[in-house]
């Protein structure tokens, strides 16, 4: 399997800002991770100790995407829809580079990024490789994202945890769509929930997922189960208390429907993913259907929500 990086080379008059803007605008189009070049102050024995970050002097956003057939076409989006919001901006100058990666090279290089992370009151996300020594009331995530979404250090995935540890207790039984690196099955079956559920589009993250939760000591049995596949199809049956959703606005709103059908009437729904932009045309999908916002999470750009039945 290849990937493609896509490094976005940038000069900006807010270097913050932009960074902000370019992340978040690049996470529309599904990308796997971020890495994040900035220069630094120079010490010339930095030079010995490392030399690429010793010469490099640019500000870039690298990301990257799976190399599939339908790549070339995403490519050629990807540069239109950038012109069109960047190119006429005076604040900002940039240069857009494709390169393509072996899987390996990729995970091997990903790894370097990756540190333990508290990303709530109290769950701390430790890669496997990494080593943290918890304190009492820190509950440690065991991690290896692989291909899969979810390090758990996105605001759309922390905004959803934190909202969790409100709504999710033993009495419940939760279903994650969109689970990508299974974070939130993790995150709702150490909350105590009896039965948890994850569904993904893609192959890689059911895999993934179900590696995460071993690494967790969580069984797959009868109260937890990861599915491939779309929600419609595969769980027409079955009803839960809490669905949790970390996925892209428009995807979310077109998911909305069968979410609601798998709800039971006094579930809730955890919707995260949703970039300011976005806020008011998800409103509306909510509204649509016969939901209410109860509770609202923000971070940066973005925004989750609790929502239920009016
Ligand atoms: C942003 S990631 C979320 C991963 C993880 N749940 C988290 O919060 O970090 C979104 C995931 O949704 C999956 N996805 C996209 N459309 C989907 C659909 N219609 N049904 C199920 N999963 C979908 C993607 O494959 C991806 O793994």
């Amino acid at each position: 399997m290849k990937l493609v990086e896509l490094k976005v080379t940038y000069e900006a008059e807010n270097y913050e800002k932009a960074k902000e803007e370019i992340i978040n605008f690049l996470y529309e189009f599904g990308i796997q991770g971020v890495k994040i070049d900035e220069p630094f102050e120079k010490n010339p024995l930095d030079y010995y100790s490392n030399e690429k970050q010793f010469l490099l002097d640019t500000y870039a956003i690298s990301v990257y995407f799976p190399k599939n057939f339908y790549f070339e076409k995403k490519k050629k989006l990807i540069i239109e829809s950038f012109n069109e919001k960047f190119s006429k901006r005076e604040d900002l100058i940039y240069n857009l580079e494709f390169y393509e990666l072996d899987d390996e090279d990729y995970l091997e290089n990903w790894k370097k990024y990756l540190y333990p992370e508290k990303i709530s009151e109290h769950f701390v996300v430790k890669p496997t490789w990494r080593k943290y020594n918890a304190s009492e009331n820190e509950k440690i995530i065991e991690l290896d994202p692989g291909r899969a979404f979810g390090t758990g250090s996105h605001p759309t995935t922390y905004l959803c945890v934190q909202l969790m540890e409100k709504y999710i207790d033993e009495n419940v039984n939760v279903i994650d769509v969109g689970t990508g690196s299974g974070i939130l099955m993790i995150v709702a079956k150490m909350l105590g929930s009896k039965e948890v559920w994850g569904i993904d589009i893609d192959e890689d993250a059911v895999e993934a997922a179900k590696e995460n939760l071993e690494l967790n000591n969580i069984k797959i049995d009868e109260t937890i189960k990861v599915i491939h596949g779309d929600l419609l199809g595969k769980v027409e049956e079955k009803k839960f208390d809490v669905v949790v959703a970390n996925i892209l606005p428009d995807v979310l709103i077109l998911l909305l429907d069968s979410i609601s059908k798998v709800l039971k009437e006094n579930g809730i729904i955890i919707l995260s993913g949703i970039i300011k932009d976005k806020e008011q045309d998800i409103l509306n999908a909510i509204k649509n259907q016969n939901l209410k916002v109860i509770d609202k999470n923000e971070s940066k750009d973005w925004i989750a929500f609790t929502v239920k039945s009016v």
